[in-house]
């Protein structure tokens, strides 16, 4: 396996995990807001207008398509902005699409920097809008069409999975006729742990020729007792170069879909992609998806029939992944901008039993993460960077003074270059990591088990 050098100690990373930082709305601020946010009635000069429902709570903005500098300056006005007391908050949004005439639907969560989030939005639908739209004899009626419409409302902090589907059902009586995609960028995240939930789905109208499916041979007894006494094994080339390169062509063609977590401590764009394990060549990364889940099995079957025990994170994953009742959903996240990285974490959290039984977070046990990035092969960027336990560190530290006395000290941690087709399993209550910074388009797709 092709690892990265150990760099220097990890001095950029903060030991925050998670942070629960998002403060209440206090009085005051809402009072300012309610003040700020007057009108009742959609208003549509200048290609902006506020409506106000009173009976759902929900206000709605539309902004014209073409305009930053409205857009900016009407979100300034009507107060939605970073600078302003983070409030918990929840929008959605929409855009039309010219020539089938369908609404595109995305939903945004956010509790913080409500604003930006909007203009990043809207910033990739038009960017997706003109990728989809032919020039036009009909200008005019495009643009008349073309705006994006905003829903929020400010919520107290427990709410917001409520009112998300307040919005949701609002936007589905007031817009959508048909909607063309459907991204869930952060499913029933509310905003304040890892961003990471496993909810919603993304349907990727693309078709694929059959994917080729994922090596089913994979795991040693020294893979497992790896697993076992180091928290974490990394399996290279688990899934043949022509899967890999399907795999990540699925992924760029939903590059624009993803969502960032908005998250301090972390720069990645994330979708969670619903698996269905019954028909695994459903699509490259449906394929991924599938064989992911099928891990903990396999670790189980390969410890059993070399008499080791297995260890207690694939046995207790294992328990997970094989419960039909429990929907399957992986995770599939971008790190795109030039340094995004994810700081020092562990993966489970015993005490967030946020979202459904089966996806949360105090549950899991393994994490495994396979890694789509051609073109990284002789990148040292973006490298997973698995901290070493104490003790193996301590173990590790002492066979190298042996060695040469006075030599240079071991560092507490490893380097993971995330190169295609690469598999790394670790023990998700164990292993503390990290994403270095990533100078490249970096793709990975997550199962915790
Ligand atoms: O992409 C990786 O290498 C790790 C990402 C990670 O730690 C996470 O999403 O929790
Ligand atoms: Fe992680």
């Amino acid at each position: 396996m092709r690892l990265c050098a150990p760099a220097r100690r990890l001095a950029p990373f903060p030991s925050s995990f998670t942070s629960n930082s998002s403060s209440r709305e206090t009085r005051e601020s809402r009072k300012r807001r309610s003040k700020s946010s007057s009108p009742s009635s959609f208003k549509d000069d200048d290609g902006c207008g506020v409506l106000d429902d009173d009976d759902s709570k929900v206000r709605c903005i539309a902004l014209p398509a073409d305009d930053d500098e409205k857009v900016d300056a009407f979100l300034s006005k009507t107060r939605i902005d970073a600078e302003e007391e983070d409030g918990p908050g929840t929008f959605a949004l929409l855009t039309r699409m010219k020539k089938e005439d369908e609404w595109t639907r995305v939903h945004v969560q956010s509790t913080k920097a409500l604003k930006r989030d909007i203009l990043s939005a809207t910033t990739m639908l038009k960017a997706r809008r003109r990728t989809t739209t032919t020039t036009s004899d009909d200008d005019t009626d495009e643009k008349s069409r073309s705006r994006f419409v905003v829903a929020y409302k400010q919520l107290p902090i427990g709410a917001r999975k409520k009112m998300f589907k307040d919005a949701e059902r609002y936007f589905e009586e007031r817009f959508a006729s048909s909607s063309s995609t459907t991204v869930a960028g952060r499913g029933e995240d509310d905003g304040e742990d890892d961003g990471s939930r496993d909810d919603g789905d993304v349907k990727n109208s693309k078709s694929f020729d059959t994917p080729t499916t994922a090596q089913t041979l994979l795991f040693s007894s020294e893979h497992v007792e790896q697993l076992e006494a180091f928290g974490f094994v990394v399996l290279d080339d688990v899934v043949p170069e022509q899967a890999v390169r399907q795999m990540y062509e699925q992924c760029e063609s939903l590059a624009d879909k993803l969502f960032p977590v908005n998250q301090e401590g972390r720069d990645d764009d994330l979708a969670s992609i619903k698996i269905d394990i019954e028909n695994p060549t459903a699509s490259p990364l449906n394929v991924a998806g599938t064989f992911l889940w099928s891990l903990p099995r396999k670790l189980c079957e390969v410890s059993s029939s070399s008499s080791i025990s297995p260890p207690k994170c694939a046995l207790a994953a294992r328990e997970r992944a094989e419960n039909t009742a429990y929907p399957k959903f992986a995770q599939l996240a971008k790190y795109d901008k030039q340094g995004a990285r994810y700081d020092p974490h562990v993966d489970y959290d015993p005490n967030n039993a946020e979202g459904p039984e089966g996806s949360r977070i105090c549950e899991r046990n393994l994490t495994a993460i396979l890694y789509f990035n051609l073109g990284y092969e002789t990148e040292a960027e973006g490298c997973l960077r698995v901290f070493l336990n104490q003790k193996q560190q301590e173990q590790d530290e002492e066979q190298e003074e042996d060695k040469e006395r006075g030599g240079e000290q071991q560092e507490n941690f490893l380097d993971i270059q995330p190169l295609p087709g690469r598999l790394v399993l670790f023990d998700s209550r164990r292993i503390l990591h990290g994403v270095a910074p990533s100078f490249k388009r970096r793709w990975a797709m997550t199962v915790w088990s």
